[in-house]
């Protein structure tokens, strides 16, 4: 049976239940405007992390709130593979020809070096995925897209700060799969201009959590990346009290690489304004050279910070005294990754406020509250 209509726009989130997609569905309740279908494979999240987003939405929540608000806090949370078109389907004869408004498409798998290893499975699972996911939502009317993409579309970039139309070069296999679904994407908008609309967001380095310490990044085994591994090390669930500096060789102020940070719910915001910029009326897409309505925006702060400038932050947050040791370079690494973040503030409106110690210091809230992450209870 097909749902009733509902003047909530119902917004399905794909890795609703992972690190960035936990965050967005909780901006999204904030707001008391939309109702959230999630679909996640758990391959690293946890569902867990929507149960407690749920929580922490209806805890917000003011006294003597409507019926309407109270099931904005709900989730409609699917366990689902996107490879699996069959699955998809499944979801959206849920709700019918137009029974969804949008998609925000997060769910991918993201780790560079593993990509460069298997491919295939990258290629199958960002970008076939992609794939079938549009096609479901073509059959279902359903014709408004935010894509995460990521700034590692732009390989070594040629000018810092990174303007949205420097030429995208990835390197790793998972990076091409992100330029990959983004020409995709541009491609359906282009052949179909009266039909779709998207806006892919191009992400820098998101970090910390939530504040309340209720949801936050929990990957799976070691943690590859920095913010995460000096996290689990403060906390002791990595044994380790040396970090080890990839190269301090680099053509940066202090010989380490630098990469823009941004605060995960300034990135969450973003998901809000791109969405909002794909409904009727928006002038977003006015000023497009065709009359494909689809865009780029760069997500984040526009401030580089190197590893050692990431160490001392950490270091005022947790008081655990890290100790450093350099190392070669990691393979795929580039020199400085910072956003030029002018065009997502004009056309969006997207400012990412939150500095680096609110970062660090919500990060280490959530850990300390959460040693072993979401699998301790
Ligand atoms: O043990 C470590 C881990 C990281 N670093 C350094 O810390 C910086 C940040 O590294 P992260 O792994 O935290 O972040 P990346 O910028 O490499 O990775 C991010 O950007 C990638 C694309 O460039 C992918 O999108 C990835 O998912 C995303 O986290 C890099 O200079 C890295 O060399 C270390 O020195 N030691």
């Amino acid at each position: 049976m097909v749902e009733a209509p509902s003047p909530l726009k119902r917004v399905l989130v794909t890795g609703g239940a992972g690190y960035i997609g936990s965050h967005v569905v909780y901006a999204l309740q904030n707001t008391r405007r939309f109702k959230v279908i999630s679909i996640d494979n758990h391959h690293n999240s946890y569902p867990k992390s929507l149960l407690r987003v749920s929580q922490l939405s209806k805890s917000e929540l003011p006294e003597g709130a409507s019926a309407q608000d109270v099931e904005t806090t709900e989730i409609d949370a699917h366990k689902c593979d996107l490879t699996q078109p069959e699955q998809i389907r499944q979801v959206f004869q849920k709700y019918g020809k137009a029974g969804i408004w949008g998609v925000i498409h997060i769910a991918a798998y993201k780790a560079v070096g593993e990509s460069t290893e298997i491919p295939l499975t990258y290629y199958a699972n960002n970008v076939g995925a992609t794939v079938s996911l549009l096609q479901v939502m073509a059959e279902f009317e359903c014709t408004r897209i935010v894509y995460s993409s990521s700034a590692t579309v732009y390989g070594i970039p040629p000018i810092i700060p990174i303007p949205e139309t420097t030429r995208l070069q990835a390197e790793s296999p998972y990076g091409k799969t992100k330029v990959m679904a983004e020409t995709i994407i541009q491609d359906l908008c282009q052949a179909e201009p009266e039909r779709w609309r998207a806006i892919s967001l191009r992400y820098f380095n998101p970090a910390g959590a939530h504040p309340s310490g209720v949801i936050g990044e929990d990957p799976r085994g070691r943690p590859g990346n920095l913010l995460p591994l000096l996290a689990h090390m403060a906390v002791g669930r990595v044994k380790e009290d040396k970090l080890m500096v990839f190269g301090n060789d680099y053509p940066t102020p202090d010989g380490t690489c630098v990469r823009d940070y941004l605060h995960v719910l300034d990135l969450a915001s973003g998901h809000l304004l791109a969405l909002d910029a794909l409904a009727p009326g928006s002038t977003v897409f006015d000023n497009c050279p065709t009359p494909a309505r689809v865009k780029a925006f760069n997500l984040g702060k526009g401030k580089g910070m190197s590893v050692y400038q990431i160490v001392e932050a950490m270091r005022k947050a947790t008081g655990f005294d890290y100790k450093t040791e350099v190392i070669g370079r990691r393979a795929g690494d580039v020199p400085d990754l910072t956003a030029d973040p002018a065009l997502a503030e004009k056309e969006l409106g997207f400012k990412a406020d939150k500095d680096l110690d609110t970062m660090c210091r919500d990060l280490w809230n959530w850990q300390s509250k959460n040693p072993q992450g979401y699998g301790e209870d």
